[in-house]
């Protein structure tokens, strides 16, 4: 069984994958696999220090990602210059993880760009993180210490929360407490093994 969990940008979808896992899920973490696809000496760092400059760079030639993000949440085209270099690495290393981990019950690709990239097409189920936008906008505000400008923009980066809810299979409301999510990923996952012993169907 291979889900899919998406959401916007800090709707709470790393949350939802710490309580799966503790539930026994095993989880594949694309922005992990993004930050160790440009790791020092990699070829995505040289393409990215070639497209960005040494003003991404920390001292030790290292990327600095925060000044990275600056750049693209701010630049569409640049954004999409990043993009060609990341993607590609990321959605191969999802698929070779995939396929390395297939022995497993339940995998959680967790991808804020399952969309986007055309993961969803290789999942069997997708459940979207929601939050309301003012409550998104405080808890990214606070988690990565940004302006509201800032925040609001790495926001429009991504496909409207909108679109994303209408083509899950499953929406997660996490506009409550984290006790309340909890509650809910526990039902859902019991849901998710009741539905897999009478043969999987995800709604
Ligand atoms: C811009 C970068 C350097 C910022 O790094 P940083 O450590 O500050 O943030 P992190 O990677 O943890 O991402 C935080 C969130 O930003 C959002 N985000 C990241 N990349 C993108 C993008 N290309 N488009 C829209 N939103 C994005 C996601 O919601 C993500 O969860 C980094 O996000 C990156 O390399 N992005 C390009 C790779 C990518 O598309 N990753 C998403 C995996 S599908
Ligand atoms: N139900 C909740 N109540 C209060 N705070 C929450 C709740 N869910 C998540 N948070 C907090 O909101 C912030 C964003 O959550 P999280 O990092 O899980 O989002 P995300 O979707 O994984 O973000 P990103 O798209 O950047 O990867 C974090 O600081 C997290 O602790």
């Amino acid at each position: 069984m291979l889900l899919g969990l998406t959401g916007g940008i800090a709707s709470g979808k790393s949350t939802v994958s710490a309580i799966l896992k503790e539930l026994g899920a095993v989880i594949i973490d694309a922005d992990k696999i993004a930050h160790q696809s440009m790791k020092y000496g990699t070829r995505a760092w040289e393409m990215i220090v070639e497209t960005f400059g040494q003003y991404i760079q920390n001292d030790d030639g290292s990327i600095n990602r925060r000044r990275l993000a600056r750049l693209v949440f701010n630049d569409q085209q640049k954004k999409k210059e990043l993009e060609s270099i990341t993607h590609p690495i990321i959605i191969s290393e999802i698929k070779n993880m995939v396929n390395s981990l297939a022995d497993n019950e339940v995998i959680v690709i967790d991808a804020p760009l399952l969309f986007e990239v055309g993961l969803d097409e290789l999942v069997d189920c997708v459940w979207v993180v929601y939050t309301s936008r003012d409550i998104q906008l405080e808890r990214l505000k606070e988690r990565d210490s940004l302006t509201t400008d800032e925040a609001v923009s790495r926001i429009e980066a991504q496909l409207s929360i909108k679109e994303k809810c209408q083509m899950a299979d499953f929406v997660i409301d996490n506009n409550g407490g984290i006790r309340e999510l909890k509650q809910k990923i526990i039902k859902l996952w019991s849901d998710l093994n009741e539905n897999q012993k009478n043969s999987f169907n995800c709604t």
